[in-house]
């Protein structure tokens, strides 16, 4: 492809893009996957190349922008030399007029900027939460360590005492250490919210929303593989992909629980007041996760953190009952909103006198409220929410 075919492409795969934004359809990432699988004359290069633009675009512009054309204007009107591919030749997009509409720039929706600053993220630390994502590894104690692991890169030292940064594009999956599972791919600040659970051997430790069990491996880690760590999530799908990661990764103590939304405890009851830690990794508006999934924030609205807020207050009251006296609840968000994160854990004490709120001991982050608070402009993690409270 040409370097003004590829604008052309980026243009196209962003109307539809912004059509599911609107729609709710499908995420950024399988529509530009699908949009090069029907257009086979098209090389790694130009893959690289359009979907770089699409997502550029997609960073720059706060809210949905009218159309693909006007979100690679504004680009081009601050770089010349793409501007200059907007010249009317085969494949190429036609010339900028004057006057044609261009999208706004912008961190994200005016709603949520809002949000954001009166969570106390100022436009400086809000606008980090758009950069590129990192790749972080961590190296699985149940294998290997660190301090000692041969691995192809060196990669950087994270905060996380497994953790590794590696240069991105890196194919970590095609690497012995990941097939023999010694590493995972998993974001420093994850790694880091996982050492609030200050997870023992021989403990029971519950992952009530494991998803697919990034936060359960390490968990399983942190235990040696010793003790009972129960996974659990209501979606059959994520849960089922924990599978072959725990058999790679040698965490043969997980067993999983598939829950019914709203009727959680059915599945729990024998395990009622036990738990010697309860993990609450709770879904969320992602508002941390933006610099893997930028579009996230075009699809949020006011309605759906309210949503994801009364959610997360159920599951919180859910998990206080597993938990044992003396034993530990860990709120996880990977949202900034305090809706999401202080707010929550305010509301779970008053609503239960009998717990008592401890530093979370992860070495990293900003307190807020009663908990803490790692960002990409802070940590550079992806941003979470973490607090650790004690039954007494
Ligand atoms: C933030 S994600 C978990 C990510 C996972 N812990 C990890 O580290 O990869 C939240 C998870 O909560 C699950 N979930 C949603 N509603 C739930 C419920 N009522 N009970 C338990 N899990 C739920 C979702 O399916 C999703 O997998």
């Amino acid at each position: 492809m040409t370097p003004q075919a590829r604008v052309q492409a980026a243009i196209e795969v962003l109307d539809l893009v912004i059509d599911a934004a609107r729609r709710g359809g499908a995420p950024a990432d399988r529509i530009i996957t699908d949009w090069f699988r029907t257009r086979r004359f098209a090389g790694s290069g130009d893959r690289r190349a359009v979907r770089d633009l699409a997502y550029a675009a997609i960073r720059t512009c706060g809210d949905v922008p009218e159309s693909g054309r006007a979100a690679l204007v504004l680009l081009a009107h601050r770089d010349p030399s793409l501007a200059g591919l907007f010249d009317g030749s085969r494949h190429a997009p036609l010339p900028i007029a004057e006057g044609e509409p261009v999208a706004a720039p912008g961190i994200a929706p005016r709603w949520l900027e809002q949000a954001l600053a009166d969570s106390g993220i100022a436009a400086d630390e809000a606008a980090r939460l758009l950069d590129r994502a990192p790749l972080d590894i961590r190296v699985n104690t149940l294998k290997a360590d660190r301090a000692v692991l041969d691995l192809p890169l060196a990669g950087e030292a994270l905060l996380a005492p497994q953790g590794l940064r590696l240069p991105h594009g890196t194919n970590v999956e095609s690497w012995e250490a990941y097939q023999a599972g010694q590493i995972e791919v998993q974001d420093g600040g994850s790694q880091l919210t996982c050492l609030a659970v200050a997870a023992q051997s021989g403990e029971m430790v519950i992952d009530l929303c494991a998803g697919a069990g990034g936060k359960t491996l390490a968990l399983a880690a942190a235990m040696a593989g010793r003790g009972r760590l129960i996974a659990c999530d209501t979606d059959r799908t994520r849960l089922s992909r924990l599978t072959p990661r725990a058999e790679r990764a040698g965490a043969g103590l997980i067993e999983m629980r598939l829950l019914n939304p709203n009727r959680e405890l059915d599945a729990l009851a024998d395990l009622a007041g036990q738990a010697d830690a309860v993990l609450v990794d709770a879904p969320c508006s992602g508002t941390g996760t933006w610099r893997r999934n930028p579009e996230a924030r075009w699809r949020l609205s006011p309605t759906e953190v309210a949503r994801y807020a009364a959610l997360q207050s159920r599951l919180l009251d859910v998990a206080a009952g597993l938990v044992r006296v003396g034993g530990r609840l860990v709120f996880v968000t990977c949202s900034l909103l305090d809706a999401e994160g202080a707010n929550q854990v305010d509301a779970f004490l008053s609503r239960n006198p009998g717990w008592q709120v401890e530093a979370p001991g992860i070495g990293a982050g900003v307190p807020r409220g009663q908990g803490l608070r790692l960002s990409p402009w802070h940590d550079g993690t992806d941003g979470f929410f973490v607090a650790r409270l004690r039954k007494l």
